[in-house]
């Protein structure tokens, strides 16, 4: 694989170091219906899966690191070896000088991990509660408690929540407070895994400003996966994309999004039905035609004309998103294999070995 050096960030101490990382899982297989259930009382069939291959991390303190990829890319797998969840198949992880699966009680005190799909709050309890409750559980000292509570629920604009129950809580609210719940014994590290899934675009600014502020006023780790775009363009200086278990990029994410990403989505509503609006250009798509909706897909240096054309409609809304990440993943991964074939020098020897000590670029 490939690598340009990405010479835009000096590591500082590192807290995350990941040395040919494997996790390979082991899956039970059944053959359809009755008779694959009776064979299978003989000979049981097993399937491996590689879910994370040979990755090499880095991680200074104090970053801010988006973790992305497609589906079943390996991003959780990832996390739950750097949060010691589960054991790596090979290689070494230290992280702030622990081997995570070790699961030391000192370990534990100095992450946090939060992940969307799941949540660590107690539903029967009331916030005020489930919160006095997580300081018991990392004991921290009652003024500590306090002022970290106050800051935090501060920050996000909760107060009001204080005394209801978790179970009333909305989707943003919740996440809010799962948040709240993993700082408040200030960690070091914080594990983030798709936070604003499911959330509005208010909920989820409002969560991006929290971490943002997070990172640079406590000066707090972060590594964010997620499948929006907006969440890493907004958040993380580096970007580590995976694919297949494999790292495919590493580096400055202002370099990722203007060499892969081509396109933007372009979703457009009428008052009135309107027919078919199509552009003679390969450029510009049409990808979702409703009468009163219709959606592109526009390389970013014709947007402009296509809101030009559009206007003539009398449109009642425009939205403008990031491409899909399937996309953008799939075009770095030929630039990888293109890039091999054609330069094949001692340059990218020498830079695949700077990528074997993982120190960033494209693999
Ligand atoms: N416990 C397990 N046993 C067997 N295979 C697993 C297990 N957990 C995950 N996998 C497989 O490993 C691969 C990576 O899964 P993982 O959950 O790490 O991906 P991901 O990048 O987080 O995906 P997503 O974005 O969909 O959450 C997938 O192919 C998945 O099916």
């Amino acid at each position: 694989m490939v690598f340009f050096a990405w010479k835009g960030y000096e590591m500082k101490h590192i807290v995350i170091e990941t040395e040919g990382l494997v996790k390979t899982y082991r899956r039970y297989r059944k053959k359809e219906g009755i008779r694959g259930s009776i064979a299978s009382l003989w000979k049981r069939e097993y399937e491996e899966k590689t879910a994370v291959n040979q990755v090499n991390l880095s991680v200074g303190e104090g970053e801010f690191l988006g973790l992305i990829g497609p589906n079943g890319a390996g991003k959780t797998t990832l996390i739950k070896m750097l949060t010691g969840i589960i054991a790596p198949t090979e290689g070494r992880i230290d992280v702030m000088g622990y081997y995570p699966n070790d699961l030391k009680n000192e370990f534990k005190k100095q992450y946090a991990v939060v992940m969307g799909q799941k949540s660590q709050l107690f539903f029967e309890l009331t916030v005020n509660d489930t919160l006095r409750l997580f300081k018991e559980i990392y004991e921290i000292p009652e003024s500590e408690y306090r002022k970290n509570r106050d800051y935090f629920v501060g920050l996000l604009g909760v107060q009001d929540l204080m005394d209801v129950q978790v179970r009333t809580l909305s989707l943003g609210e919740r996440m809010k407070m799962e948040l709240i719940v993993a700082l408040l014994h200030q960690p070091k590290i914080l594990f983030l895994d798709e936070p604003t899934i499911g959330l509005d675009a208010m909920a989820a600014r409002q969560i991006r400003k929290f971490l943002r502020e997070v990172n640079e006023e406590k000066g707090t780790t972060i590594l964010l996966t997620s499948h929006y775009m907006e969440d890493i363009k907004a958040l993380c200086r580096r970007t580590v994309v995976i694919s297949h278990g494999i790292k495919l990029y590493d580096g400055s994410t202002d370099q990722l999004f203007e060499q892969y990403q081509k396109n933007r989505k372009v979703i457009v509503t009428f008052e009135n039905p309107v027919g078919d609006i199509a552009l003679k250009t390969d450029e510009i798509r049409l990808t979702g035609n409703e009468p009163y909706k219709k959606v592109y897909e526009a390389a970013i240096h014709r947007t402009g004309e296509l809101f030009a054309e559009l206007m003539r409609y009398n449109p009642k809304d425009i939205l403008v998103e990031e491409e899909d990440l399937g996309a953008v993943v799939e075009r770095i991964y030929h630039a990888g294999t293109d890039f091999q074939r054609t330069e094949d020098d001692c340059e990218s020897d020498e830079m695949t070995e700077q990528n074997r000590n993982g120190k960033g670029g494209l693999s």
